[in-house]
């Protein structure tokens, strides 16, 4: 089968991160990339700077929205008119925090265009393919444009279909911006580290390395979370001190359903 032909609009942080993914792929689709600033040196991909200089010749399967959700519409205006008759052969595929399916469907619809939309939630880990997405079809997308969504989020980690859009916003909250929370937890350990007087480097080797490690346990063995960290706490001991302050109702349990109730509120936001 030959490789698919994908148009990437929008190539910022999360961009990138997919774009690197499919770039150390083994099968790397053929890919035009819209952005202002972007630049790539690879065989495999074309950037271009507006929505206009799509190649001729070029009619993409599946057109990756990687953009901002206040410029969607303009962007999928400006693609409609570029592609004009190319664009009912592809399917969309929105990363975007919030818009709907049907927004942007409808967003073609307003252009004379018919073009089904999935949704994906990928996170920035995408980029060392470690990446996890949810990923949602429209019931007017295809199977074949589903089949292919799925293999490229699987191209850069693990995909979790989900047969609601709503479902959306709980992913958002967990894996789509969960990388951030575990970063905060680095931050935090590292200050924490060199407030007990560990050098800065030291600081950041520990926190970073547990991090690692423990992510990779998560990972790679079948045992839950909650068995992994029974084995560290010893009765009475450090781990036990520690615990009994981050478990208290009023720390990590309310603060991390805080966090989320938050994150969730806000996607549902941007929604519309
Ligand atoms: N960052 C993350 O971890 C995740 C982000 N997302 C979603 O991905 C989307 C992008 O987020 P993120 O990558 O962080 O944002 P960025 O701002 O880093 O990337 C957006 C990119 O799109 C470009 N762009 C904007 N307008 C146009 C246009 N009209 N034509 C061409 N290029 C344009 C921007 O260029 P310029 O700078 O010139 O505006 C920028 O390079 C968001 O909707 C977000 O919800 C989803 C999951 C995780
Ligand atoms: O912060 C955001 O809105 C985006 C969505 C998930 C991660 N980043």
């Amino acid at each position: 089968m030959p490789a698919p032909s994908i148009l990437l609009a929008g190539c910022g942080k999360l961009g990138s991160a997919l774009l690197g993914g499919w770039l150390a792929s083994p099968n790397p689709p053929r890919l035009v990339v819209l952005d202002r600033h972007k630049t790539c040196d690879n065989d495999n991909v074309t950037v271009i700077r507006t929505a206009d200089s799509v190649p001729d010749d070029f009619t993409p399967d599946i057109i990756v929205l990687a953009i901002k959700p206040a410029v969607a519409e303009d962007v999928i205006a400006s693609l409609a008119e570029t592609l004009g008759a190319r664009l009912d052969k592809a399917a969309f595929l929105s990363v975007m925090a919030g818009r709907t399916c049907a927004s942007l469907s409808a967003a073609a619809k307003k252009s004379g265009h018919s073009c089904p939309t999935l949704r994906a939630m990928p996170n920035t880990p995408s980029t060392l393919g470690a990446g996890v997405s949810g990923l949602y079809a429209s019931p007017e997308a295809t199977e074949q444009q589903t089949q292919l969504c799925h293999d490229l989020l699987s191209a850069v980690g693990d995909v979790v279909e989900v047969t609601e859009e709503k479902d959306l916003l709980g992913v958002t909250a967990l894996s789509g911006s969960g990388p951030a929370y575990v970063f905060l937890l680095a931050e935090l350990l590292e200050k924490a580290g060199q407030a007990q007087g560990l050098s800065p480097e030291n600081a950041r080797q520990l926190a970073r390395g547990t991090i690692y490690g423990a992510g990779r346990m998560l990972h790679e063995l079948p045992d839950d979370a909650e068995k992994l960290r029974k084995a560290v706490t010893s009765p009475n001991g450090t781990t036990a001190a520690a615990l009994a302050e981050l478990m208290k109702e009023e720390a990590w349990p309310t603060a991390i359903e805080k966090a989320i109730n938050a994150a969730v509120k806000r996607a549902d936001e941007l929604a519309g």
